[in-house]
């Protein structure tokens, strides 16, 4: 199954997510406040602006069905959010789970919180600061859209991650070219689903069981 027009992507929304009329007029808030705000700051491609709930929404949402299987309870930390995507259409869909947004922008942090705040999302933290200087914390489920290259990703990152955090990263038409470029040296169990948005870009989907050992070091 593919979302490909906004129609379509409303749709998938009420029947597949299921999601009640109070969520769905959040999202519809966040789409307004999206409009207004890239006039003031390029917040996501102009080109994309026909299309938020397909490019942005949906494309974020999918997240919690694509991997076709139950998402562990718990913490969500959304890496380099931006605009608010994954993250902030994670937290709206899911209001009993805490979710961080993490973006190095003043910027766009001051949007995250005041979107959060608009929408009364209060199970979400945003906090301005580049990933590699986060207070190491243990997160169930990991999400990074369009953020870094697959293994600079997980270099920065595995500390928040556990053989139990579930780890979700859009990557586009790239993901299995990233994926069988990643390093042998990493143990994990990533393979790569089709979005629902675009049939030739790939979700990374899976668990990270180890880390690198330093070189020289054996295993
Ligand atoms: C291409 S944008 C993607 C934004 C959003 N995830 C999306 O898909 O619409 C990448 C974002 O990562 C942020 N970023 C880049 N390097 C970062 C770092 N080291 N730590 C935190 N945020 C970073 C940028 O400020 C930018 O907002």
């Amino acid at each position: 199954m593919t979302v490909t027009t906004e129609a379509e992507a409303s749709d998938w929304l009420k029947t597949t997510l299921g999601i009640d009329p109070d969520v769905l007029s959040r999202l519809d808030q966040l789409a307004a406040l999206l409009l207004e705000e890239n006039a003031r700051q390029n917040l996501v491609a102009q080109g994309t602006l026909l299309h938020v709930w397909q490019r942005h929404i949906v494309d974020s949402a999918q997240l919690l069905h694509v991997p076709r299987k139950t998402l562990p309870g718990g913490e969500w930390l959304d890496l380099g959010t931006g605009a608010g995507f994954p993250g902030l259409v994670i937290a709206a869909l899911q209001p009993e789970r805490q979710v961080t947004v993490v973006d190095s922008r003043r910027l766009r942090t001051d949007w995250l919180s005041r979107a959060a705040s608009a929408l009364s999302l209060d199970n979400v933290r945003v906090i301005h600061g580049r990933v590699e200087e986060l207070e190491t914390q243990v997160y169930s489920v990991i999400s990074a859209r369009a953020f870094a290259p697959l293994e600079k990703l997980l270099t920065v990152s595995a500390r928040f991650s556990t053989p139990d955090t579930l780890w979700l990263l859009p990557k586009g038409a790239g993901a299995p070219h990233e994926l069988a470029m990643l390093s042998e040296s990493w143990r994990h169990t990533f393979h790569v689903e089709q979005s629902l948005t675009d049939p030739a870009a790939g979700i990374i989907v899976g668990s990270l069981l180890g880390t690198p050992r330093p070189k020289g070091t054996r295993r």
